[in-house]
Formats: C-alpha cells, sequence, structure tokens
C-alpha cells in the first residue's frame, strides 16, 4: 500500500522571494490527489520539496516517522527509493533505446541479474502499453509514448508514492483522456499514494481524491474533490472555470476594485454557466462529475473504500452541497453509520485537511474522527 505524506507549516523561499508559506496537507495512503494553480505558484517546487530536492526553511515533510526536512542524508537517499517521478517530458536519454532508459533505475540502485530486469521492465511496459516498443529511440516514438516510457521507468523501483508534474503537456486532448485512465489503472493495480501536478480541468474534475490548489503564496485549499468542485471561493471558481474574471491575473494579483467590478459583470451575464466550456477542460464550477473508475478486468481501488470511510467521517464539517455531494458517492452501510451517528464530530472546522488515525484498539466499528488542524 502507498505510504501517507504528511505535510505541515511548509514554508520555501529563495532569497528574498518567498514562494509559499505554511503549507499544510496530507496525501492519504494509496490515495490520488491533484495540485493546481497559476503559473510560478511554486507546485515545482512543492513536488522537488517532497522528494528532498529543495530544502524548505521551516515546517515538516513526515514519511513513515521521518522528517525529510531535517533527516540526514543517508535517511533521505532510503525514503527517496519510495519515490517515483514522472517528469514533464519523460526525461529520457536521448541515446539509449526504451529498454535501457527504463531499465536504468534498476541498474543504477540495485544489484539485480539482467534476466530480472529484463523481466521487470517487460512488465512495466506491458503495464502502460508499451509492447513491442523496447528498441526504439525517444527521438523516434510521440509524446504520449515518451510519457508513458517515462511512467514504467518511474514504475520498475516499485514506488509507494508517484508524483506526476503535468503528464499532460504537450498532449492532444485524447491522449490526456487515455493517460487518464492509465494513471487510475495503475492506481487500481499497484495501490501507491499519487500526486498529480497538472493545468488539466478535465484531469482535475474526474481523476483525483482530492483536489489542492496554490494561490498568493499558500495552499488556498485542499480536501476531498467534491469540496473544491462545489466550493464557491472566487480563487477556486475562477481557476476550475479558466475564465479571466476573478483574482487571478495575467501575470500578478489584482486589485480588489477591479475583481469587483469583473464580478458584477459576469453575475450580470449569467454567471459561470455561460462560459459555456474553457480551455483545458474547463466547464462550469459546481458540478461534480463521476469519478473514473479502473478499466473493466482490473481490481477496485482499493483506496477507494478507505476514502469512503474517510469522508464519511467528515461529513459534517463540510457545507451542505459539498457533503451532499459526497452522500452521492458513499455506499449505503457507510451513509447509515453516518445517518445514525456513529462517526463523532471533531473540532475540525471546514475540513480543508486530512489526518489519519489509527484504529481503535479492539477493533470496534467506530471509525474514528480526523484529528483536528487549523
Ligand atoms: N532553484 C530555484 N532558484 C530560484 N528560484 C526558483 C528556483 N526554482 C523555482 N524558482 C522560482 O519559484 C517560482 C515557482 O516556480 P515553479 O516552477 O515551482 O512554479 P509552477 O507553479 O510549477 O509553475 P508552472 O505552472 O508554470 O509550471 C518561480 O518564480 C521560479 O522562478
Amino acid at each position: 500500500m502507498g505510504v501517507e505524506v504528511r505535510v505541515e507549516g511548509l514554508t520555501k523561499s529563495f532569497g528574498s522571494q518567498n514562494i509559499w508559506s505554511d503549507v499544510t496537507l496530507t496525501l492519504p495512503p494509496g490515495e490520488i490527489s491533484v495540485l493546481l494553480g497559476p503559473s510560478g505558484t511554486g507546485k515545482s517546487v512543492f513536488l522537488k520539496s517532497l522528494v528532498g530536492l529543495l530544502k524548505p526553511e521551516r515546517g515538516s515533510i513526515v514519511i513513515k516517522d521521518t522528517d525529510i526536512v531535517r533527516t540526514s542524508e543517508h535517511r533521505l537517499y532510503e525514503v527517496r527509493k519510495l519515490f517515483g517521478v514522472l517528469f514533464q517530458d519523460g526525461a529520457l536519454f536521448g541515446s539509449m533505446n526504451l529498454f535501457d532508459n527504463i531499465a536504468f533505475p534498476l541498474r543504477e540502485h540495485t544489484r539485480k541479474s539482467e534476466s530480472d530486469i529484463r523481466w521487470i521492465v517487460l512488465e512495466k511496459m506491458d503495464m502502460v502499453g508499451l509492447q513491442g516498443a523496447e528498441g526504439k529511440l525517444p527521438g523516434e516514438i510521440s509524446g504520449g509514448m515518451r510519457k508513458r516510457a517515462g511512467l514504467a521507468r518511474a514504475l520498475v523501483l516499485d514506488p509507494e508514492i508517484i508524483l506526476f508534474d503535468e503528464p499532460d503537456s504537450g498532449l492532444d486532448p485524447v491522449r490526456v483522456a487515455y493517460l487518464n485512465q492509465l494513471i487510475v489503472d495503475l492506481n487500481a493495480q499497484i495501490d501507491a499514494t499519487f500526486l498529480i501536478v497538472t493545468h488539466d480541468i478535465g484531469t482535475a474534475r474526474t481523476v483525483p481524491d482530492n483536489l489542492g490548489l496554490l494561490f498568493r503564496r499558500h495552499l488556498a485549499m485542499f480536501g476531498p474533490r467534491e469540496q473544491l468542485l462545489t466550493s464557491q471561493e472566487p480563487v477556486v471558481r475562477q481557476f476550475l472555470n479558466g475564465r479571466r474574471e476573478g483574482p487571478i491575473g495575467m501575470s500578478e494579483e489584482k486589485d480588489v476594485a477591479q475583481v469587483e467590478a469583473e464580478m458584477a459583470a459576469l453575475e450580470a451575464r449569467g454567471g459561470d454557466q455561460h462560459n459555456g466550456v474553457g480551455p483545458k477542460g474547463a466547464s462550469g464550477g459546481d458540478a461534480v462529475p463521476p469519478q473514473l473508475e479502473p478499466s473493466p478486468g482490473l481490481p477496485e481501488r482499493q483506496a477507494q473504500r478507505r476514502r469512503q470511510e474517510r469522508v464519511a467521517r467528515m461529513l459534517h464539517e463540510f457545507d451542505p452541497a459539498t457533503a451532499q455531494a459526497i452522500r452521492a458517492s458513499l455506499p449505503e452501510d457507510l451513509l447509515a453509520q453516518a445517518d445514525a451517528g456513529v462517526f463523532a464530530p471533531t473540532p475540525l472546522a471546514g475540513g480543508r485537511h486530512w489526518a489519519a488515525e489509527s484504529a481503535p484498539a479492539g477493533g470496534a466499528a467506530v471509525l474514528p474522527g480526523p484529528r483536528g488542524r487549523s
């Protein structure tokens, strides 16, 4: 099973330039999370911080009881082995064929025999639909195939956490749809924790269990997908609708008076529903489309039931629109438990962040509430 990644109070600056402050979120084990944010808000910096390539000056990133912000180089090296990373361009070596590219981490980091390596590489190539392409050079294949080769390489060390940096970049909408399905299928097969940075709103709306948005040097929101997809926060709605009107400007923030005038004009035109389908899959800010399911023949995502139990516990923390959307995703047994008051209220208001709890001693049926977090 994938591991939990717990980020608390994380702050990163380069010299006097603060990138973001006080970022707190937890990636639940085995679930898929998406991080959105206008260009330059530091999403890539966040991914690099998670793998220990950049050092935030404050806060912690706890993975398997290790705070990687403060740990030794040796321990960091060990924790890094838990990660697979899909870089934007696949980051393949141009002079190596796909087989050697995908075998590279195994040859570098393990003592496996060539026959074992061959078996693993072919298995991962099969998982991403690249059977028979072992001998191709990266320059001979399409961008979509390069992404899949990068993904196969990210899988060879059996990672428990996979980071995807804009997997959709440079792909046509149909290839993005295939890649999204592949991501969900892989999650069902390996149950690792996934974090995807993307600008593709279609991906954000249909792939993840959790959604977050970085804006103005802070994490504006992070929570179950239903929370962001039903949110009335102006910045969230602007981003999900891909429209110009709102707090996000072309290159920097807008002043309050300008935002107010834009929003009044937008309302006068009838609001978001008159925007139609915008770029990058944006359309309508408050519909919660069904989440993608694994392809027929694949196992159910193990994270699905865990997540259902988790959000059932959090139901009381959300506003009615979010709670209703979450209820629509829950099986009857959990709904009945929620309605019977089995899930204890918690002090956490807003449900922005998630915190894991261990099961109560004795395995009681009552699921514990999430720990309070401000
Ligand atoms: N090593 C570095 N040294 C100094 N500044 C950096 C460094 N890496 C990133 N930055 C700055 O951090 C800011 C955030 O960059 P980052 O690439 O993380 O944004 P992003 O949200 O991923 O953007 P995009 O959506 O366009 O990919 C930028 O202003 C960038 O110039």
